[in-house]
């Protein structure tokens, strides 16, 4: 099957769903949360109703509006929209899937059933062949990520022959931290032209060693703009100050003086998760997110102070240059 598209490549959002106080989604900023990753994060495909989008706690309903939202918001400014159409419901699924392709996405994406689960590779094969076969003129992604989904077929074991079954296959969200899977993945399938998207940003550059292609994650939200730097680093092969980038941004040394204005892993110790990805968003793209939808919790206010004081002692805006290897503005 021959698509039009250019390959899926480079950083890809992982989106918000934007939500009201009162838990509706706020259709109303995601115009605005398009020229956001455009101008100022450098990113120009994203990935919609994921996890960090809690896609699975919207109803098909709100599922179908945010893509068509996204999509039409998008048209003429980013390059690609992929939407997440995994359901525990084939016919769900396979109805997202069909409404991805009537509203002009750019591919779909679909993670293993999670309740009743598929126990072998051929299974899931086939519960994903059936969704894939409701969009048969739409690019098609599996979405790997197996601590959320408790399935934990190899993905490596997944894509052996994939093209026989899934015709309009073109690529992997890896979002695992088994490098030895991925870079599996990556090198027995050299002769495809498959996009192979990494998910744990905090390991980006080893996965780029692995062989990836491009990365799908939450934090390009807001660290889009760094993390393209450190993309071109590598690509220069200049690989201590990619290294620089993503030591600096995500996990310095707990020693290291430089910990304290680490960007993720201060963060993470405060607890980080979606909940969490909305309140950094929000205070870093000045966009109101919201809180979550339950069963998650808004991030506590203890966690919004102590992130928005980080933030401006980081004078987080406008990062100084990691070529020296210092993050530390102000602090
Ligand atoms: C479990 C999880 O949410 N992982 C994130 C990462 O971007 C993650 O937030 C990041 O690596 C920070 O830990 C993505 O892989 C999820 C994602 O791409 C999605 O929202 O679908």
């Amino acid at each position: 099957m021959a698509f039009p598209k250019k390959k899926l490549q480079g950083l890809v959002a992982a989106t918000i769903t934007p939500m009201t106080e009162n838990g509706e989604i706020n259709f109303s900023v995601i115009g605005q949360y398009v020229d956001y990753l455009v101008k100022e994060q450098g990113v120009k495909n994203i990935f919609v109703n994921g996890t960090t989008g809690e896609g699975l706690s919207l109803s098909v309903s709100e599922r179908r509006q945010v893509a068509e939202e996204w999509v039409t918001k998008g048209k003429d400014k980013l390059d690609q929209v992929i939407i997440h159409v995994g359901a525990l419901s084939l016919k769900e699924s396979q109805e997202l899937a069909q409404h991805a392709a009537e509203i002009g996405a750019d591919g779909i994406a679909v993670i293993a059933p999670f309740f009743l689960k598929p126990w072998t590779k051929d299974i899931l094969i086939n519960f994903l062949k059936e969704v894939a076969a409701a969009a048969p003129a739409l690019p098609f992604y599996y979405y790997h990520i197996p601590a959320l989904t408790g399935v934990k077929i190899r993905a490596e074991e997944l894509l052996d022959g994939i093209l026989d079954k899934i015709p309009t296959f073109q690529g992997l969200k890896f979002s695992d931290t088994d490098l030895l899977d991925f870079g599996q993945c990556v090198d027995q399938n050299r002769q495809q032209q498959f996009a192979f998207l990494f998910g744990v940003d905090e390991q980006l550059l080893s996965a780029l060693v692995m062989g990836a292609t491009g990365a799908v994650g939450s934090t390009y939200n807001y660290l889009g703009k760094k993390t393209n730097q450190m993309l071109e680093a590598f690509e220069q092969k200049d690989f201590s100050l990619a290294l620089n980038y993503q030591v600096n941004v995500f996990f310095p040394s707990h020693k290291s003086q430089r910990y304290q204005s680490c960007f993720l892993i201060y963060f993470s110790r405060l607890g980080f998760g979606v909940s969490q990805t909305k309140a950094i968003m929000t205070l870093v793209s000045g966009i109101p997110m919201g809180p979550p939808r339950l069963p998650l919790q808004k991030a506590s206010r203890e966690f919004t102070d102590s992130a928005e004081a980080k933030l401006k002692s980081l004078d987080f805006l406008s990062f100084t240059d990691l070529k020296d290897g210092n993050l530390e503005v102000g602090s």
